[in-house]
């Protein structure tokens, strides 16, 4: 194929989304071209059992690629298998084989199918029911299954497709009643299993050790089949998770059409002026509304992903009201799609798209699991999705073999999408992020073992599965508290009462906060006991699934937060007061007039107000409240910088510093990284090592405010977290680091390996801060640099010139004191 020609849809859909715009206001900051790949199709698996072959066939599949016979014939062989390949690879196909195959082997074996979303196992299970294999019994098993249903499912059903949750609650809680079922586990299929990160990773990898212990005792033991989007080291990623060895499959053998992806940076407005009279650029959903309608126009069948659901409703207007002035029925070809539809609105909606008979659609990340829509002419993705695994799965719903296609990643106001649409490798050149799980958190590991207990006592052996060291402290707790007794042959449950119901997987423990809409007394969720003044005070506006409410009344001590429906024209942002203390230093580097840190802290956080602000930014006014403080005991990283260094002290020179006491403990130093294609030299970190920021006291507060803001905003870039898993403090004099010191800590008790990711990971991080700083046109700071959608203190003071000051310096001392190797991990 002619890979020039190939590309031409794609450019041509660039040309007309650009149409119009002036030069001086041209928002694509870079184009790629990323070139197709043909199919590499095998024939089937010797061993594949005829009536599949058959039935896949019928279906369209005529024959497997490389990739799914290999991870399908590795499985078979007994051997756990990670499949880390694109969107739309057919990874399903590969678990399908060795599964189904066994199941019309042996008619007692049986198979367990589990999703992060009820909406993907749906999707699943509807896909394995289709094809319609006489001895396969595939069944739901999940909150939605009726209870007449469930007692079949666990008495007759050979495919079980469930979720953590259900598994963790429904099923290990009461595995008497699933001895048939477990006695002849075959295999667990565990999809989109990148998913499972943070808090709630930490959580699966030890229910998937409880699986397998419960599994073990009724005799089985199953071959586990994860299947992931593309990852750093699936390999890794996937033993950690499923706590076993698994053999990775990457090599990707399903054929794709040629792509052209843009980065686009909405310009800066004059007109609007934000916190602080911060500049504002236009929104990523307003231009993906334009984006959208002039791709409509060219009759490019085109998918929106927009953050929230109220933005991908807005972009969806947005785009109709853009058409409607061109052509009346053109507007009608535009639609949003949310989460909460049922299975066949959604079905009608993949169909209007494939058919063309719809153009646009703008979504939340609800399509982005568990759609089967590929092979579209255009993605636009509004605002970065959060990890590079996400923005891929996305960006692979465009393009079908043979066929080109156009990918719009626009930026929204935030430091991590600036650095992303000027640092192009960034994005196209780095292996998509491991996941980052932690299954020794103390705070998940008590709760997990004392599940996994009262399901089974746990004998001496078995502590290595659970993390050894680290779960032999949880459990001389649990044994202190009385929640379990030890006895010479292992570790017992106490009480007659099940522990499960009260442990959440998906948050951070402690009695959750019930949010219940007052009128109805219908309750919409939960929040997380930590952040509830944060995120449900009174006056908070609530989004729920995309629809507002606004709080009336929060009662820590019922745990109950009463709302009412309201979708008011402004947001709240809470305003906090955060205290942090360091209870342990676990690692310390020195690099001359800086330490970098990692350990565990105390942050204490008291919610004294709230600001309402209209969408622009603008801010409306500040209310008072009287709340409580909370305490969060979690991990951090920081670092300290010595006066001298700051250059705001009585003018010691830094000079009698350089090369004294600095010796790097452990830690690789890593390079930062590229810009354009080009990796930046450690010459270019800013600052010559030892020169000092040279700032007036007065401006340090602001400085290192601002820098710890870009450096929240950068970490998702390293760690698979969201900038609202993170917090962090600074502050010109520390109390017990005796200096300047800069915070960065996890969201949740204990840590989900966040901070230790930013240690790890500290050279390119604070490069790819600072130049997310400096990349930044503003002149003072905006929210696309310093400014954070959540800080508790209303984003000032900031001083943007005396962050990247600040960074200089930390960087050239780091240079000077570490940097000696070449090695760079993105
Ligand atoms: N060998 C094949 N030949 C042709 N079509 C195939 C083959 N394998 C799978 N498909 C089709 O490719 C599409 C995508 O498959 P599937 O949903 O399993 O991909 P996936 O990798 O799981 O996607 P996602 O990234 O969304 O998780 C499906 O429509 C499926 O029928």
């Amino acid at each position: 194929m002619d890979g020039t020609a190939e590309s031409g849809k794609g450019r041509r859909l660039l040309d007309r989304a650009t149409a119009g715009i002036p030069a001086s206001l041209y928002p694509v900051t870079h184009v790629a071209e990323l070139p197709a790949r043909a199919a590499d199709s095998v024939d089937w698996p010797a061993w594949t059992a005829a009536e599949v072959v058959e039935a896949l066939k019928a279906g369209g599949v005529d024959a497997p690629w490389r990739h799914q016979a290999e991870a399908a014939s590795l499985a078979r062989e007994g051997k756990h298998v990670v499949i880390s390949t694109g969107t739309a690879s057919g990874k399903s196909l590969a678990y399908q084989l060795p599964v189904l195959s066994a199941l019309i082997e042996d008619e007692r074996a049986s198979a367990l199918y589990l999703s992060p979303t009820k909406a993907l196992g749906a999707d699943q299970l509807r896909s394995v029911s289709s094809l319609d294999i006489k001895k396969v019994r595939a069944a739901s098993y999940d909150g939605d299954t009726p209870l007449e249903e469930r007692d079949w499912v666990r008495a007759h059903a050979n495919w079980v497709f469930t979720n953590p949750d259900m598994l963790h609650r429904g099923i290990l809680s009461s595995h008497a009643r699933w001895s048939r079922f477990f006695r002849r586990l075959s295999f667990v299929v565990v999809d989109e299993c990148h998913s499972y990160r943070g808090v709630f990773g930490s959580h699966v990898a030890l229910l998937l050790r409880r699986l397998r212990r419960v599994a073990a005792y009724y005799g089985a033991s199953p071959v586990f089949v994860l299947a992931s989007a593309t990852t750093a080291d699936p390999a890794a990623f996937a033993s950690k998770l499923s706590g076993q060895e698994c053999v990775p499959v990457t090599e990707d053998g399903s054929p794709r059409g040629a792509r052209t992806v843009a980065l686009w940076e909405p310009p800066l407005l004059s007109e609007l002026s934000g916190e602080n009279g911060a500049p504002v650029r236009r929104s990523a959903g307003a231009e993906a509304s334009r984006i959208l309608a002039e791709l409509v126009i060219e009759g490019a069948r085109s998918l929106a992903f927009v953050r929230s659901r109220r933005g991908a409703e807005l972009t969806a207007l947005g785009a109709r009201r853009i058409l409607s002035e061109v052509d009346g029925a053109l507007a009608e070809s535009v639609a949003a799609y949310r989460s909460g539809y049922l299975p066949e609105e959604r079905r009608a909606l993949e169909a209007a798209l494939l058919s063309g008979r719809l153009l646009g659609v703008a979504t939340t990340n609800a399509l982005e699991l568990g759609v089967d829509i590929a092979g579209l002419d255009a993605v636009v993705l509004a605002g970065y999705p959060g990890t590079l695994a996400s923005f891929w799965q996305q960006a692979g719903r465009a393009g079908r073999a043979g066929d080109a296609a156009l990918v719009v990643f626009v930026a929204r106001d935030d430091p991590l999408d600036t650095y992303l649409v000027h640092h192009p490798a960034a994005i196209l050149d780095r292996p998509v992020e491991a996941a980052v799980l932690d299954p020794s958190n103390p705070y998940v590991l008590g709760p997990q073992l004392a599940c996994a207990i009262a399901e089974l006592p746990l004998t001496e052996p078995e502590v290595a599965a659970f993390g050894g060291e680290a779960a032999r402290g949880v459990l001389a707790d649990l044994v202190k508290e009385k929640i379990i007794r030890r006895r010479t042959s292992g570790w017992y449950w106490t009480s007659r009462d099940r522990p499960h119901a009260e442990v959440g997987i998906r948050g951070s423990g402690g009695e959750q906060i019930a949010v219940v809409e007052a009128d109805s007394g219908r309750m919409l969720g939960t929040v997380d006991p930590g952040s509830a003044c944060y995120a449900v005070h009174p006056g908070a506006v609530y989004l729920h699934q995309g629809s507002s409410y606004v709080v009336d009344e929060l009662d820590l001590e019922t745990g109950l937060a009463l709302v009412h429906a309201e979708d008011p024209d402004w947001t709240t942002s809470p305003r906090e007061i955060v205290d942090i203390s360091v209870l342990r230093t676990e690692e310390t580097q020195v690099h001359g007039g800086i330490t970098v840190n990692l350990g565990e802290v105390s942050v204490s956080s008291q919610v004294v107000g709230y600001l309402r602000r209209r969408p622009s930014g603008e801010v409306l006014d500040q209310t008072p409240l009287d709340l409580p403080e909370q305490s969060l005991h979690t991990r951090a990283v920081w670092y300290t910088i010595s006066a001298e260094l700051l250059g705001s002290s009585d003018g010691l020179s830094s000079d009698g510093m350089a090369g004294t006491g600095g010796h790097r403990a452990g830690t690789e130093v890593l390079e930062p990284v590229g810009t354009g294609g080009s990796r930046v030299g450690t010459e270019d970190l800013g600052g010559a090592p030892g020169t000092s920021a040279e700032l007036d006291p007065a401006r340090v507060p602001g400085a290192l405010h601002a820098a710890e803001h870009a450096a929240i905003g950068l970490l998702p870039l390293f760690a698979t977290c969201d900038r609202w898993d993170i917090g962090g403090v600074s502050t010109a004099w520390h109390e017990d680091t005796g200096e300047a010191t800069v915070f960065v800590h996890d969201g949740h008790p204990g840590g989900a390996g966040f901070a230790d990711r930013g240690f790890a990971a500290i050279v390119p991080w604070l490069a790819a801060t600072r130049e997310a700083i400096v990349s930044c046109e503003c002149p003072a700071g905006c929210p696309s640099c310093v400014q954070s959608p959540k800080c508790g203190n209303g984003n000032d003071p900031l001083d943007k010139a005396g962050a990247v000051a600040v960074l200089d310096t930390v960087l050239g001392a780091l240079r000077q004191h570490g940097s000696r190797s070449g090695h760079s991990e993105l």
